[in-house]
């Protein structure tokens, strides 16, 4: 089963497309990153996966059920969309037994969230006096109460300083790790890459890329810097890569393998099969944020050469 699909999701305020004709086939388990720049639609996607508004066209199920339909999904899945409201002179602890009263959840899921979400020790102080930080844990732990398979958090890492974001990060990772799907979105993939199992990219309502990190990953470009252990071997090497249909460039001290990432073993193999034994064998690949960089683009131009390489990859 898929934790969420979309088919032709789309959605309209005015002339405005805000999520234009989305298809996304998400997998369950993991950490899944929803990423746009600001404004590219990521939180009218997730308020019409969360039924809090309906699609202009298209239709999205969340764990196998349609989100038009009774909305029975919802007891499986927990949120926390914008700022969620608590009482400020209230502690965290009452606070979330007030929300699991309403809600008709057991007074034992708060300490079960507040042990998660690593606020035990401060749960009796006033949210008032909570950093932004401890408060991002808070709406965490609100939205962790039904126990949800699917965790749906927007934007849980904006306007954290870095520790803030480290700690959130370690927080999606182990939910993940508890078997729960967790969707993460953020305008900045460095905050949530590192945690990131799957990526839904969009800008301005259009899917750019959908699928794992990995696969992303497999598409930058990148290159092999290669240093042989004797110097004397240097231009036996290039000869042998060139032989080998690789494009080479010298280094201080050796050769890049231009392109070729990926393809470390095979460089290793070549050179040994001539007898050059290699110090040195370094793949540097594009960072992840380059690669999503290149897919968004910062022109028209280069939006429309990301998806004509997009569509490219995807043939
Ligand atoms: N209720 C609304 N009425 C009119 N326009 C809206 C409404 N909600 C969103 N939009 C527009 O839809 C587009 C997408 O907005 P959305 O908030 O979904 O983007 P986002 O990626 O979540 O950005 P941000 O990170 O800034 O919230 C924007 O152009 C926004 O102005």
């Amino acid at each position: 089963m898929s934790a969420i699909t979309t088919e032709s999701l789309t959605r309209t305020f005015g002339d405005v497309v805000a999520v234009d004709a989305v298809s996304v086939r998400i997998p369950t388990g993991g950490v899944v990153g929803l990423v746009g720049p600001n404004g590219s639609g990521k939180s009218t996607m997730i308020r019409m996966l969360l039924g809090l508004i309906r699609p202009t066209s298209g239709t999205a199920t969340m764990l196998g059920q349609p989100v038009e339909g009774d909305g029975a999904y919802l007891a499986r899945v927990g949120a926390l969309v914008e700022n969620p409201a608590f009482v400020p002179g209230l502690s965290a602890r009452a606070n979330l037994a007030s929300l699991a009263q309403v809600r008709g959840l057991p007074a034992s899921r708060v300490d079960a969230v507040l042990d998660i979400v690593g606020l035990v020790g401060r749960d009796r102080e006033p949210v008032k006096r909570f950093s932004l930080g401890m408060k991002q844990r808070l709406g965490i732990a609100a939205a962790l109460l039904p126990d949800p398979e699917l965790l749906v958090l927007d934007e849980p890492t904006n306007g954290l300083d870095p520790s803030g974001i480290v700690e959130i990060r370690a927080l999606l990772g182990a939910l993940a790790q508890e078997g729960r799907t967790v969707v993460v979105s953020s305008h900045l993939l460095s905050e949530i890459e590192a945690v990131c199992d799957h990526l839904v990219v969009i800008r301005f309502g259009e899917l750019l890329y959908s699928g794992p990190v990995a696969d992303l990953l497999a598409r930058s470009h990148g290159h092999v810097d290669v240093v042989p252990e004797r110097a004397v071997d240097l231009p036996a090497l290039v000869e042998t890569l060139r032989g080998a249909g690789h494009e080479v460039e010298p280094t201080s001290a050796g050769v890049r393998v231009v392109g070729a990432a990926g393809r470390a073993a095979d460089i290793n193999r070549e050179a040994a099969a001539v007898g050059i034994t290699l110090t040195e064998l370094r793949t540097v690949r594009e960072s992840l944020e380059q690669v999503f960089l290149d897919l968004t683009g910062t022109d028209d131009g280069e939006v429309a050469a990301a998806r004509a390489r997009q569509a490219e990859g995807g043939r």
